[in-house]
């Protein structure tokens, strides 16, 4: 739906008593009446923008929470960098931080954005980065948050981090952010090994121990699984409340930036919607949410699929295994991927223990858990990204990745060729310069940059795929650096299933998506995949994972005694 015919409409941007609470001059951030443009390109965006931030001190009375609403590509990132203190103002004097007391140089260096699109951002564990980057330089969690909450160095040689730690304090806990964060766990873990979610949380973790006066989050709920919503959301009510309690440390105004379809907690009082770059609505929440027709989600999976897997957390132990109910009516079908009593472990942490899982083809899996649970491990091991592949009792496609007396060994180039695959790790290395058709068209190739091996009907299922999306042959050549994120998404999910492979993995193939693009994927997979093709899919959305999907794996949060649990949508 689009919002473009309202024009721009303000419900009481501020609260009723802001005469009497709020003056100007208690603004963090102000901005009168002014254009931003960035200098690289020139390209206009927020022309005349009004809009203010109300500091926390001023909101004791009438406390002002804003998010940034609007579909993906709507301008919200650039929004959150404005309010930043990037791209350029006209006129120059129509941005200011009145009431930004920090006396660091820069107001910006008292705000901080926190933008997952980032690329370089850790917790990732992938492909041939798996090994390389964990090394003796590698930080543990607790040394990469000290260091940076103090604005150390992160690796310089003969530099005493001690005495520097011994002697200076961060502005901020380190262990209540960690605890706020569920990250207390994980302090002594590489950091580049945490999980998707636990790197995200991480990045919050060290915005808010640098102590800053305003934190802007780009869809900070993004990848996380319901537990870490809901505890990301409470910490952030919570330090963004007038000061009282233990947490009175962790002091700052939040701005969150969140798709319409996303979770928007109770404590956002006011929302800016935008729209090509233009905010066409914004005020009270509710009269704003109203007057767009817009819905409440919630943050917890009330409804689908994924409320039956969570609701067996209770009564797991009675079950039926679907799998076991699965496999007797599947007898027939061949076995692509048999994992056998599969153990995973770090030093003396737990990841999967005994884990034993066969996909056959036809199969319609859903993967799920909690963040850190180990679903990108499992599917690391069949697409043979990681190393334990080679030592693990794993079959694939009926063959051991090592030869074994008389039998091949299957190789990571035959996988990949029977293998489509889109993950977030996948997204975050892709190389940008990439045009979109060359992005498809890498699915027949052994690694993103090297020459395609095209099969005699490879043209033929691009040019169907950019038709079904009717992408003209002109946008195909757009560069991915210069889509937005929706778009780079549905990039990978047509390289995922364009050669129609025997397994299509989607692990958060359709998260950043706009809900439009995203039921287009969906109905593009339910009509288009075959019999003889295996599906998994891992989402901590239930609008996320296809209707097809009618099974699934349940994993435990590492150290948790219980396995894996089974089931089947009911
Ligand atoms: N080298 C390592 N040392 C210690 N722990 C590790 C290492 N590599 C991975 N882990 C841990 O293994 C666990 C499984 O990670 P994995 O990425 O598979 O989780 P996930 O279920 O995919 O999480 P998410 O939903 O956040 O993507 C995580 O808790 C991670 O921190």
């Amino acid at each position: 739906m689009g919002y473009s015919q309202y024009k721009m409409v303000v419900f009481r941007a501020t609260c009723p008593q802001t005469t009497h609470c709020i003056t100007m001059s208690s603004s963090l951030v102000r901005i009168a009446n002014s254009t931003f443009s960035r200098a690289s390109s020139g390209q206009v965006f927020f022309p005349n923008l009004s809009f203010s931030i109300p500091s926390l001190q001023s909101s004791t009375k009438c406390v002002e929470r804003w998010g940034v609403l609007g579909p993906s590509s709507s301008g919200k990132s650039t929004f959150l960098q404005i309010l930043q203190g990037s791209l350029i103002c006209t006129p120059p004097a129509g941005r200011t931080y009145p009431a930004i007391t920090n006396q660091r140089k820069y107001p910006s260096s008292s705000i901080a954005l926190v933008d997952f699109s980032a690329k370089g951002s850790f917790g990732e564990n992938v492909m041939g980065e798996y090994e390389s980057r964990r090394g003796s330089k590698d930080l543990t969690l607790r040394q990469w948050l000290e260091r940076t909450a103090l604005h150390l160095p992160l690796y310089t040689d003969n530099f005493d981090f001690e005495s520097h730690l011994a002697t200076r304090a961060a502005d901020v806990p380190l262990e209540t952010v960690t605890t706020g964060l569920r990250l207390t766990k994980l302090l002594e873990q590489p950091v580049s090994t945490l999980s998707n979610g636990q790197g995200r949380r991480a990045r919050i973790a060290q915005a808010l121990l640098k102590g800053v006066e305003l934190l802007l989050l780009d869809e900070p709920f993004m990848g996380l699984d319901p537990w870490s919503t809901d505890q990301l959301s409470d910490l952030l009510e919570k330090i963004s409340s007038p000061r009282t309690g233990d947490i009175s440390k962790i002091s700052s105004q939040v701005v969150i930036s969140l798709r319409p379809q996303d979770y928007l907690p109770d404590w956002i009082t006011h929302i800016a919607y935008m729209e090509d770059s233009q905010i066409v609505a914004m005020g009270n929440k509710d009269e704003t949410m109203s007057s767009l027709k817009l819905k409440k989600t919630s943050s917890s999976p009330a409804v689908g699929i994924l409320q039956q897997v969570y609701k067996s957390d209770l009564e797991s132990q009675d079950m039926p295994r679907a799998a076991e109910t699965t496999q007797t009516k599947n007898e027939s079908k061949e076995v692509l991927v048999e994992m056998m009593d599969i153990k995973i472990s770090y030093k003396d942490r737990e990841i999967l223990k005994d884990f034993s899982w066969t996909i056959k083809r036809g199969d319609r899996w859903g993967l799920f858990g909690p963040n850190g649970s180990g679903k990108t491990t499992i599917l690391a091991i069949i697409t043979s990204d990681h190393p334990f592949s080679y030592s693990q009792p794993v079959k694939l496609f009926g063959r051991h990745r090592l030869p074994s007396p008389g039998i091949r060994g299957i190789s990571v180039f035959e996988l990949q060729s029977l293998i489509g695959h889109s993950s977030p790790e996948i997204h975050q290395f892709f190389p940008r310069r990439l045009s979109l058709r060359q992005c498809v068209e890498s699915a027949w190739a052994e690694t993103f940059i090297t020459k395609p091996h095209f099969s005699s009907n490879a043209k033929e299922l691009v040019d169907d795929i950019f038709a079904y999306f009717e992408i003209s042959a002109e946008d195909q050549l757009t560069s991915f650096s210069d889509c937005g994120l929706s778009t780079q998404r549905l990039a990978l999910f047509m390289r995922a299933i364009v050669k129609r492979p025997d397994i299509v993995i989607l692990d958060e193939a359709f998260s950043g998506m706009d809900s439009k693009l995203r039921d287009k994927c969906m109905h593009y997979l339910e009509n288009s995949l075959e019999e003889r093709q295996a599906l998994i899919v891992v989402s901590h959305l239930d609008e996320e994972i296809p209707r097809v999907v009618d099974k699934w794996v349940r994993l435990r949060e590492a150290g948790e005694e219980e396995k894996a649990i089974f089931g089947k949508r009911e």
